[in-house]
């Protein structure tokens, strides 16, 4: 897929990974919609990207990825704005043990959500023309961390809810590719958070473990994750597809032995 004057819809995407792939798109000439519920990192962000790549080139959204009513109306305007939309990516994502019923909803119901609007808005079933989806999950998703269980959870959900969903575009011939993501450690503000009681609950008094498990696992650059999301938008033949970014392996891809009966 070549990017010049695509359209691309990123949650999460005034800070770290989403800001990277963001980034990463309006270089190469696509447009952007960031959808982001933090206003001081999108103010901040917002003047860096239109410094760097112009006025009309990014679209700001303050919208909280829960508020069902604010993203459908989010999706609505960026398609109005720009006449449509190629490329979806469900990546707003938040550590919270302690408020953990809000973490299922930021990390998996709300990307359930951004999921179905991308279709309403990408499928053939729906008269539209195809595109291409991401959805973020994380090593977390094979790694059973004893100090993240509920991030862990959601993160397992993204992966399972992704692959079935890249299968029903197959079936259905909806024309839009969905594929998931999932990196160890990257260097952003959410590892900050295994500092922050009120995120890590009862897990706090595991912070130099987690400390310990970044430092054998290593901490990857957000561009590294921005290089694989590129990989994933310009490559038409993946569908399904989990691609994993570790520092010990890189950019690779998980393959799924098959069944047997
Ligand atoms: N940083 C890491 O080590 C890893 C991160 N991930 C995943 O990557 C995704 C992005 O994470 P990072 O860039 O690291 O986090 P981050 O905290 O640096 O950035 C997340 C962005 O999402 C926004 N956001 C959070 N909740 C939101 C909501 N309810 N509605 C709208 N926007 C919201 C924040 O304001 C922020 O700008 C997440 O899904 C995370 O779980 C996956 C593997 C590793
Ligand atoms: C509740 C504690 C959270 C603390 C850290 C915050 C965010 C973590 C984000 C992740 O998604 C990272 C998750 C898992 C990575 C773990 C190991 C990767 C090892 C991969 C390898 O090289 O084999």
């Amino acid at each position: 897929m070549a990017l010049t004057g695509r359209i691309a819809l990123v949650t999460g995407g005034a800070q770290g990974i989403g800001r990277a792939i963001s980034e990463a798109l309006l270089r190469e000439g696509a447009k952007v919609a960031l959808v982001d519920s933090n206003p001081e990192v999108a103010r901040e962000c917002r003047g860096r990207l239109e410094e760097a790549f112009g006025v009309g080139s990014s679209l700001f959204f303050e919208c909280d990825v829960t508020d069902w009513a604010k993203l459908q109306e989010v999706f609505r305007k960026t398609v109005k704005h720009f006449g449509h939309l190629d490329i979806a990516i469900n990546n707003a994502g938040i550590n919270n043990e302690k408020d953990w019923q809000k973490t299922i909803n930021v990390n998996l119901t709300s990307l359930i959500k951004g999921t179905y609007l991308a279709l309403e808005h990408m499928s053939r079933e729906n008269g539209k023309d195809g595109g291409v989806i991401i959805n973020v999950s994380s090593m977390a998703a094979f790694m059973h961390s004893p100090h993240m269980p509920v991030y862990t959870a959601t993160k397992y959900g993204v992966l399972g809810f992704t692959k079935a969903m890249a299968e029903a575009s197959a079936v259905g011939n909806f024309g839009v590719r969905i594929n998931v993501l999932c990196p160890a450690y990257v260097d952003t503000p959410l590892l900050q958070t295994i500092d922050e009681e009120d995120k890590m609950g009862r897990y706090f008094k595991y912070k130099e473990e987690l400390r310990q498990s970044m430092h054998t696992y290593g901490i990857l650059d957000p561009s590294l994750i921005a290089d694989g999301m590129m990989m994933i938008i310009k490559d038409g033949s993946l569908n399904g597809a989990v691609m994993k970014i570790t520092a010990s392996k890189g950019i690779h891809f998980q393959n799924d032995e098959p069944m047997s009966a």
